[in-house]
């Protein structure tokens, strides 16, 4: 690589320059048009949200807030009002810490959503990621019906130096899950993550083949903590919602992986997502690289939104070793 990689925020800043342009210009101009703080200034508001693809439900929760506090703090500026609607959007995507339990025990991670997303590649960013935690990872190759995906895949465990099971073109994808399960408990493997077809026959057929792997896990390995990582692409906007719904229908979704968010003109999907949804993002990817995926945080990532400079609002609460990436790299 010629040039030192950026840290990660700033990477995600860079990437969300699109839809800065696309949100933050439009709510600045808000702030600055209106005189002041009336049904107007809130409806604009509204829209430019809406507008940004942050979704009805978000964006009415995100104002409702908004009001409360000019009410509660007697402001009387719409300029005075950023900082507010800053704060009520990260509150609106706050993440529970408990979402991450599962890497630290042992636990088998299903990857699903449709093809082209990314999962093989979250997959491989993901197994690099834990490994780097220390913890003891398996990778199951149960995406059996493209043809290149097996062997992406593979390239993606030796660079994150994992073993993988599984792989081989038209493999019944059901018995890779279960060889994978039951290696997983023979050696003593913490995490079992686990890479899935986007596209089969037919879309009966792939929902199918989900529910089929579910049971296999449930029957064999029952004291596993489960997760069901949907990947949605944020380039995609509004449709990610009903992708997420579809197979919301066939599995328990746990949790989010929002790829692609360098350079998407529509990040505000991340926003709509947690709150129609109720599902949090649990990590962003923006780029193609291993270390391109991250844990998600709605403080660094409104921040990026809103090109807030990281040392202007003091100390984050960011997990350590991001917070130490961040501030070693940049
Ligand atoms: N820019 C960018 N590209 C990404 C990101 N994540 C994945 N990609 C790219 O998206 C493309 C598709 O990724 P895959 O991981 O093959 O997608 P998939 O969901 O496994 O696809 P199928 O195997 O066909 O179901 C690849 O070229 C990846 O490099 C990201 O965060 N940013």
């Amino acid at each position: 690589m010629s040039e030192e990689k950026k840290g990660f925020f700033a990477r995600l800043k860079e990437g969300l320059t699109k839809t800065r342009d696309n949100i933050v210009r439009g709510i600045d101009s808000v702030f600055s048009g209106f005189s002041a703080i009336d049904d107007d200034f809130y409806e604009e508001l509204e829209e430019i949200l809406i507008m940004g693809d942050i979704g009805v439900n978000a964006t009415t929760a995100i104002v409702e807030r908004l009001k409360q506090q000019v009410k509660e703090k007697h402001i009387k500026e719409p300029s005075e009002c950023k900082q507010l609607l800053i704060e009520s959007i990260k509150e609106q995507m706050q993440v529970d810490e408990t979402a991450y339990d599962f890497e630290k025990e042992q636990s088998v991670i299903m990857v699903i959503g449709v093809n082209g997303v990314g999962k093989t590649t979250s997959v491989g960013k993901l197994a690099g990621k834990l490994k780097d935690e220390g913890r003891k990872v398996l990778i199951a190759a149960a995406d059996t019906f493209r043809a290149a995906a097996g062997d992406q895949l593979a390239e993606w465990a030796s660079r994150a130096d994992v073993p993988m099971i599984g792989g081989k073109e038209g493999a019944d994808p059901a018995s890779v899950v279960f060889d994978a399960v039951n290696a997983a408990k023979a050696r003593g493997v913490d995490v079992l993550l686990i890479d899935t077809a986007g596209r089969l026959h037919n879309k009966k057929n792939l929902m199918e083949e989900l529910r089929k792997m579910n049971r296999i896990i449930d029957k064999e390995f029952p004291n596993a903590h489960r997760e069901n990582l949907i990947v949605l692409d944020g380039t995609t906007g509004q449709n990610a919602l009903v992708q997420a719904r579809e197979f919301g229908e066939v599995a328990d979704l746990t949790g989010i992986i929002l790829t692609k968010m360098d350079g998407t003109a529509k990040g505000g999907i991340a926003v709509a997502i947690q709150s129609e949804l109720k599902v949090p993002v649990k990590y962003i990817g923006v780029g193609e690289t291993i270390e391109d995926l991250q844990k998600f945080n709605s403080e660094e990532f409104v921040n990026a939104l809103f090109d807030v400079n990281m040392e202007d609002i003091g100390e984050l609460h960011l997990p350590e070793n991001e917070q130490q990436t961040d501030t070693q790299e940049e």
